[in-house]
Formats: structure tokens, sequence, C-alpha cells
């Protein structure tokens, strides 16, 4: 099975509330919460991946990140390499590009349940460091 490799925005503001997207209901992973990101495409790095995607996803223009933790998940029909990273430097205001809904969630109130499961030990993380 080839893996995918994912990149993955943990975008949090100066009030350390982190922005949260619902993920389409007929999608991978449909109706889960998520952090902003997508599929690495050739020849780009997971970095370069990221500043694409969260241009497409939520407007905004990436001016630095932080790489917090890499993860490998198996899913039942695909592997994936998560690539987790840190925005908190970035031009614009993020919102729902694609129409999906968004909201802002204090780190603290992250819940591993509302979020698929390859993202549950990056939120244990997250919540630990509150
Ligand atoms: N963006 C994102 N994807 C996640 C998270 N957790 C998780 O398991 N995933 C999975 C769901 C998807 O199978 C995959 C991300 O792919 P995606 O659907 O966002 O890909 P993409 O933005 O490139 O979209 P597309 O062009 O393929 O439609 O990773 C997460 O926190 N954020
Ligand atoms: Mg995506």
């Amino acid at each position: 099975m080839n893996i995918r490799t994912i990149a993955v925005g943990i975008i949090r503001n100066a009030q350390h509330q982190i922005f949260i997207a619902q993920r389409p209901a007929d999608a991978h992973m449909g109706g889960f919460w998520e952090f902003p990101g997508g599929k690495m495409e050739a020849g780009e790095t997971p970095e370069q991946a990221l500043i694409r995607e969260l241009l497409e996803e939520t407007g905004i223009k990436v001016e630095r990140v932080e790489l917090l933790a890499t993860s490998q998940h198996q899913f039942a029909d695909r592997n994936m390499a998560f690539y987790f990273f840190l925005v908190e430097d970035w031009q614009g205001t993020p919102y729902g590009k694609e129409g999906q809904p968004v909201r802002w969630c204090p780190q603290a109130e992250l819940r591993a349940d509302e979020f698929p499961p390859a993202n549950a030990s990056i939120i244990r993380q997250l919540i630990a460091a509150t």
C-alpha cells in the first residue's frame, strides 16, 4: 500500500485558540473536525504543501511554521504520514474558503473524539501543553 503524506496546520492565535474546520460529510473522515491541510503533491516539501493548502482552504498567507510532530497512521484502506505544523505567524484572516464550517477552539478545549483517530496523539500533546 502506498503512503500519502499529509501536511496539517495548527493555526493558533494570541488567545491560544486554534482554528478548526469540519470535513464534508462525503469526504474521507467526513463529519470530523480537522486542522486545515491536505495531501503533499509531487515536488513539494511538507512545508510547501502546508503553505499551499492553507491558502486554498483558509485564505491565509503563512509566514513561519514550526514542526510540532510527525506520525503515521494506518487506516483500513490507506496509509498516511502526517506532519503537524504550528502556525502562529500569517497574513490575512482565516475563514472557510471552501464553504466548510469553521470555528476557533481554545487549545485546552480540543476534544479528540471530534477529530479523526490519527489526531489522537497530537491532541493529547496540545492539551498537555496548556
Ligand atoms: N487536513 C487534515 N486531514 C486530516 C486530519 N486528520 C486526518 O486523519 N486527516 C486525513 C483526512 C484525509 O484522508 C487526509 C487529508 O486529506 P484532505 O482531504 O484534506 O486532502 P486535500 O485537502 O489535499 O483534498 P483533496 O484535494 O484531495 O480533496 O488526512 C487533519 O487534522 N487535517
Ligand atoms: Mg484538506
